[in-house]
Parts: C-alpha cells; sequence; structure tokens
C-alpha cells in the first residue's frame, strides 16, 4: 500500500538564544500507510515534537519536505489535525461548542454542525457531558473533548503529541483502551508521540524509534498483536517481548541524552 504521508529527508537545526546551533532532526525518512496507527517513540530532547510540528506545517524543515497523499505541503494543512498534551480546551465553551468549533469556522450550518458535534461526543464516551464546561471535566475528559474537536474536522492523519502525557497511569490505560475503540471505529490514520512504552505498543500497529539528537528513525517495529486489543493484552508474553525489544533499542540512546545533559 502506498504511503498517504511520507517524510522525506526532513532536517532541522534551531539557533538557541546564546547562539548555539542545535541540530534537532537529522535527515529523518518514514511513511505512514493509510489507517495505520504509528507511535513515535525516543528520548527527551531527540526531535520528536520537531519533526511533528514540521508535519503540521507548524515550522518549515531546512531540508526534505512532507508528502501527504502525494501532494507537498508548506503550512497547515486541513488533512492533518493535532492533539497537544497542554490543555487545548477552550474554557468559555461547553463540550459540544468545543467540538463543533472547526465545524463553525468552517462555515456549516447549526443544526448540521451540532449533529455531526454529537457524534464525535459519543465517540469519545461523552454523551451527558455535551453542556458541561471543561472545568466541570476531570483531565481525561478534557483530553477526549480535545480529541473530539480535533476528529470532528475529519482530518485525514490524526498527529497527538503526548497527549495522554498529563494524566495519571490508570487513566492513561483506560484512554488508551478508549483510543483503540475509536481509531478501529474511524479507521483514522493516526500518528503519536510518546514516552511510554507500553502505550506505544498497545496501541500501534508500528512503532518507530528514534535516536538521540540529531534525531532520526532508527528502526520501525511491526507489532504484530491481535485487533481489537484492550488493556488486558499488556499481560500477555508477547506484549512483554515487545517492550523488551524496544526498551533495548531505547536504552543506548536514552544514555547518549542521559550523558548529554549531563544525569548520568
Ligand atoms: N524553537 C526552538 N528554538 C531552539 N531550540 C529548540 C526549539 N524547539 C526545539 N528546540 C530544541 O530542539 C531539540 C529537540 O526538541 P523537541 O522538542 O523536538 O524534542 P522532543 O523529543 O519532543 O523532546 P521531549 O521528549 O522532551 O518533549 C531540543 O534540544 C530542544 O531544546
Amino acid at each position: 500500500m502506498t504511503a498517504t504521508l511520507e517524510v522525506r529527508n526532513v532536517s532541522k537545526t534551531f539557533e538557541s538564544d546564546n547562539g548555539d546551533r542545535i541540530q534537532a532532526l537529522a535527515p529523518a525518512n518514514l511513511g505512514v500507510k493509510q489507517g495505520e496507527f504509528l507511535s513515535i517513540i525516543g528520548p527527551s530532547g531527540c526531535g520528536k515534537s520537531t519533526l511533528f510540528n514540521i508535519i503540521g506545517g507548524m515550522i518549515p524543515p531546512d531540508s526534505g519536505e512532507v508528502i501527504v497523499n502525494g501532494v507537498s505541503v508548506s503550512g497547515p494543512h486541513k488533512d492533518i489535525g493535532m492533539v497537544f498534551q497542554e490543555e487545548s480546551t477552550f474554557p468559555w465553551r461547553t463540550v459540544l461548542d468545543n467540538v463543533a468549533f472547526s465545524l463553525e469556522v468552517a462555515g456549516m450550518e447549526k443544526k448540521e454542525r451540532l449533529e455531526k458535534a454529537r457524534h464525535f461526543v459519543e465517540l469519545v464516551g461523552l454523551t451527558g457531558f455535551e453542556h458541561h464546561f471543561p472545568h466541570q471535566l476531570s483531565g481525561g475528559m478534557r483530553q477526549r473533548t480535545a480529541i473530539a474537536r480535533t476528529l470532528a474536522s475529519e482530518p485525514r492523519i490524526l498527529l497527538m503529541d503526548e497527549p495522554f502525557g498529563a494524566l495519571d497511569e490508570q487513566t492513561r490505560l483506560l484512554l488508551g483502551d478508549k483510543l483503540l475503540k475509536i481509531c478501529d471505529a474511524l479507521k483514522q490514520t493516526t500518528m503519536l508521540i510518546t514516552h511510554n512504552i507500553t502505550e506505544a505498543v498497545q496501541l500501534s500497529d508500528r512503532v518507530a524509534v528514534m535516536s538521540y539528537r540529531p534525531g532520526t528513525i532508527m528502526r520501525t517495529i511491526d507489532i504484530e498483536l491481535p485487533r481489537p486489543r484492550d488493556s488486558e493484552l499488556i499481560s500477555t508474553d508477547k506484549f512483554a517481548a515487545y517492550v523488551g525489544q524496544i526498551w533495548e533499542d531505547l536504552r543506548t540512546e536514552a544514555d547518549r541524552g542521559m550523558k548529554a545533559v549531563g544525569e548520568a
């Protein structure tokens, strides 16, 4: 199957405030297939968010290009929807109005957009909370609202940068289950950044492991676990074997990262 998203030789160097040059990304290459769930895992500071921000058109690469369905993209693109770790719900809007936001901006008529928003609210399991404001919800529910809002604009590719990073482990696992169901239902092409190997194996068709800075894709690992999956899978031997294999790949790079910042 041809890739729906291609990252071709994308590199990026930043200049820090004191004039130092930081090569965040060495030429990185990656293809993501239609309907695939791919996680990116790598040591802290290896350039994961930089890669996502380039794919999402938030920052330009120094070299290379990002191709979505055969077309080279520059700048934010309607085919790509992003969800971030930080709170990104609008506090002054209810759940339903948060989810309907992009449809409103797109000029969709009120009845139609509320109907569509209700569908996505239901998909993320927030039926009954449509008229709640974000401060009346838990952190996990707010993140589900943010995911529903991004999904409502029906992006071809969903990019999620540590969407569960601020949540406790239990909520993460349950939200992982929820996300699996959503992605199975939508056959949504998804890329997820995570530090959490368990989360990466639980959710993904494939895991891409990045090297320490300058970040590059060291290798990708197919996760051949049956679907539908849920968090019970975590206690199986096959699951543990994938976690062990990814940790093996990651350990040297994480070590390199810690030495570079003087923590080892
Ligand atoms: N706008 C910027 N200006 C200067 N340096 C930057 C900028 N953005 C990122 N960097 C640097 O580039 C490197 C890669 O950062 P990036 O945030 O992409 O890594 P990451 O893998 O997402 O990190 P983490 O896992 O800690 O979130 C880091 O050293 C970071 O300090």
